[in-house]
């Protein structure tokens, strides 16, 4: 299968407030390369501030890099072409739910990419609006409720069918489950794993879990200080890490994922 996602080379740096004449800058993100095949889960872990939101936001053009290119299916995705991006790489963060515009309904919510992205007239929107809700594990019904009518689980259900309501080939779940008890986290991963299959969903987990990581990603990069120290088949770096860094990393969660 010929990968969905292709990043090579991709790197962000920042100049930093004040060092303006001398130009001092902060690399965020060294140049980073990677392949991702669609019914496929990457992990990316690492400590705060080791370059994994940063990464997040190039995949999603919130951000433009400084070199690299990000190509889907063999098509140069371009820093500005946001419509591009967004019907094809979504994103659901750990507080999603709590973004949900409360004034809108859920399917006036789910109804706003529609209009922005496809032609769809407003029957058939109604009834994707349907589909969608089924498929996340809510009633269609709940369409015509507001967003403080719902657990946190639930947003993030919302969250999660206004993702995939286009139809998107990637997601990056960035700390998306954090949130979330262990049961209603449990639903949630059972969740996107049938979604994934359904859909072909390549994703793209950024988490500290390193139990999660474990039970859902195909791979995983460590990141550390911007750099990938380890990439490679998540079952394999959790057996033998090689980098000290990934070790220590395994180790300070060990005592969780004995209990896993
Ligand atoms: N706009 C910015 N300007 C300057 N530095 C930035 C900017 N955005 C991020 N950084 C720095 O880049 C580094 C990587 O940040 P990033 O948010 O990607 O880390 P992270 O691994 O996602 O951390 P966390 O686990 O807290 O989300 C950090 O040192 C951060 O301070």
């Amino acid at each position: 299968m010929p990968s969905l996602l292709q990043v090579a080379n991709v790197s962000k740096s920042y100049k930093l407030k004040g060092y303006w004449y001398n130009r001092k800058v902060f690399t965020a993100l060294e140049p980073i390369s990677f392949e991702l095949k669609a019914y496929k889960t990457l992990a990316i872990v690492g400590e705060i501030g080791s370059g994994k939101s940063t990464l997040a936001k190039l995949l999603v053009g919130a951000e433009t890099p400084n070199t690299g290119t990000i190509k889907l299916n063999g098509q140069t995705l371009e820093p500005k072409n946001f419509k591009q991006r967004c019907q094809h790489i979504r994103m659901i963060f750990q507080d999603s739910g709590t973004t949900l515009n409360p004034s809108l309904t859920i399917h006036q919510l789910l109804d706003e990419p529609l209009k922005l992205n496809t032609e769809l007239n407003e029957a058939a929107r109604s009834q994707l609006i349907r589909m969608t809700l089924q498929k996340v594990g809510l009633l269609s019904d709940h369409m015509n409720f507001y967003p403080h009518m719902f657990s946190g689980g639930q947003k993030q259900r919302i969250s999660l069918a206004r993702a995939i309501i286009l139809q998107p080939q990637v997601i990056i779940l960035d700390e998306a489950l954090a949130s979330l008890d262990p049961s209603l986290r449990s639903q949630m991963i059972n969740l996107l794993l049938d979604l994934q299959q359904q859909m072909g969903l390549a994703f793209i987990l950024i988490s500290h879990n390193l139990g999660i990581v474990r039970h859902f990603s195909d791979e995983m990069m460590v990141l550390c200080g911007g750099k990938v120290v380890e990439y490679g088949p998540t079952h394999q770096i959790m057996q033998e890490p090689k980098h000290r860094y990934t070790q220590k990393l395994l180790m300070s969660q060990h005592f969780q994922l004995c209990r896993k």
